[in-house]
């Protein structure tokens, strides 16, 4: 009995471990993901500052003037004391002065020589107090957590130059295929780009990724299975696509078998139902991904992609939401139908647009793709105006 998508996904999460941690200086880790919590090693903010450019007043009940008696500046601030009645220019980020309570801005007040007359006092406005937002030992990040480029922002604002992450899987293409030609070649009849390859290394790199091509390999099951053997020796994961269904030169799923074990073949879904899985006797994960561009890709986004988050330890999440369609949506009821498609602005409502056939073959809906709307097994078709599960990619 071919899985379902949610069975298919639990079995590939389920067998896959995150692989060793390393230790990374901070700019070496965006793509990476932590391996450990992190704790804040100080107060954040680390002093108490201003958040406006104005004045810092030690505010003094019913007092209309306040006294001028120094400056604060960003990394400079004032040494002395503010007593009740006085305050010291300021300026946003710099340190607010022992005595003052309550920063007013620089537009609401009136100033007189050495003398200031705030318009408006709200005491206790306009100043960040330290460890407002992050106490000194609370968590500032958790572990599972892909570290982008808001991270490095706030691990560097934290002093953390280094940090322990999972290691970066090594990813191989492996391509199957007497019609398949690089796409420099020139064209020859009956012959195609082996675009799979290019697209599913590009597709690794978008998860933070880099993967190695191999070379075309010819419909032949030795060939197949030493690339094989060759890739789980060298990678921690393998994803091969074509010759993975049932014809005469389809050999990806006995080769599979041949050097690991099959965890499962065919799953419901429409594109991607040859769909094969399995590990190498290292435990290396292998996917024999369908030959059909549509297919491999929607395999990769579905299945390689959360794969590649559990090699690395990352929280698997899936970013969906439901829209409604602007066109009606046909599919295929003994099969999770996955169609291409857009998001849409129809008077400020996001909205899913298909895009291009439904065909499995039909790459040409990639030059706008933007989701993938889901139709449940079941279902053999969408209204326009109806609320589908849509993948935002
Ligand atoms: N009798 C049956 N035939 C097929 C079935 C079936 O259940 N019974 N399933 C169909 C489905 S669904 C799919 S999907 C395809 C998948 O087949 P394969 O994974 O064996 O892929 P190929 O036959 O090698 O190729 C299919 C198609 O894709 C093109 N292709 C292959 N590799 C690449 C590549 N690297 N880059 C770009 N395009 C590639 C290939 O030329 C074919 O046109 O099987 C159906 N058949
Ligand atoms: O599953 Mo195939 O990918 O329907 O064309």
């Amino acid at each position: 009995m071919n899985l379902s998508v949610e069975e298919a996904l639990s079995r590939i999460v389920g067998k896959i471990e995150p692989l060793s941690v390393v230790r990374l200086g901070l700019m070496e880790s965006p793509g990476s993901v932590l391996a450990e919590d992190i704790l804040s090693p100080s107060d954040w903010p680390s002093f108490t500052q201003s958040a406006m450019d104005g004045y810092a007043l030690a505010h003094q009940g019913g007092a209309t003037e306040y006294n001028v008696v120094g400056e604060s500046a960003a990394g400079r601030g004032f040494d002395g004391a503010v007593k009740p009645g006085e305050c010291v220019r300021i300026f946003t980020g710099a340190r607010l002065p022992e005595g003052a309570d309550t920063v007013v801005l620089q537009e609401e007040v009136e100033r007189d020589g050495d003398l200031i007359r705030p318009q408006k006092l709200e005491v206790g406005a306009n100043i960040r107090f330290q460890g407002e937002n992050l106490a000194e030992g609370a968590a500032a990040l958790t572990r599972g957590t892909r570290i982008g480029a808001a991270q490095i922002g706030l691990l560097s604002a934290l002093r953390i130059s280094s940090l322990s992450v999972s290691r970066t899987p090594r990813a191989l293409i492996l391509s199957s295929g007497d019609e398949l030609q690089y796409v420099e070649e020139p064209a020859a009849p009956g012959k195609i780009v082996n675009s799979n390859a290019y697209m599913l290394a590009a597709l690794c790199n978008e998860s933070g990724i880099h993967a190695d091509i191999s070379p075309i390999l010819k419909d032949d099951f030795s060939t197949i299975e030493q690339a094989f053997r060759a890739g789980i020796a060298r990678y921690d994961i393998v994803i091969s696509s074509g010759g993975v269904s049932v014809g005469d030169h389809d050999h990806v799923q006995s080769v599979m078998q041949s050097v690991g074990e099959v965890d499962f073949w065919k799953i419901r879904m429409k594109p991607g139902k040859p769909l094969a899985f399995g590990l190498g006797p290292n435990g290396v994960p292998i996917f024999g991904l369908p030959g059909n561009p549509v297919s491999a890709f929607v395999c990769f986004q579905l299945f390689v992609r959360p794969a590649l988050a559990k090699l690395q330890g990352a929280e698997i999440s899936e970013r969906s939401v439901t829209l409604e369609t602007v066109e009606p949506l046909k599919s295929t009821p003994k099969r999770e139908h996955y169609i291409s498609g857009r998001i849409v602005t129809e008077e400020g409502v996001s909205k899913f647009m298909p895009v291009g056939s439904t065909s499995s073959g039909d790459i040409t809906a990639f030059g706008a793709i933007e989701a993938l709307a889901c139709v449940p097994e079941g279902v053999s078709s969408v209204e326009k105006g109806s609320e589908v599960k849509v993948l935002i990619l």
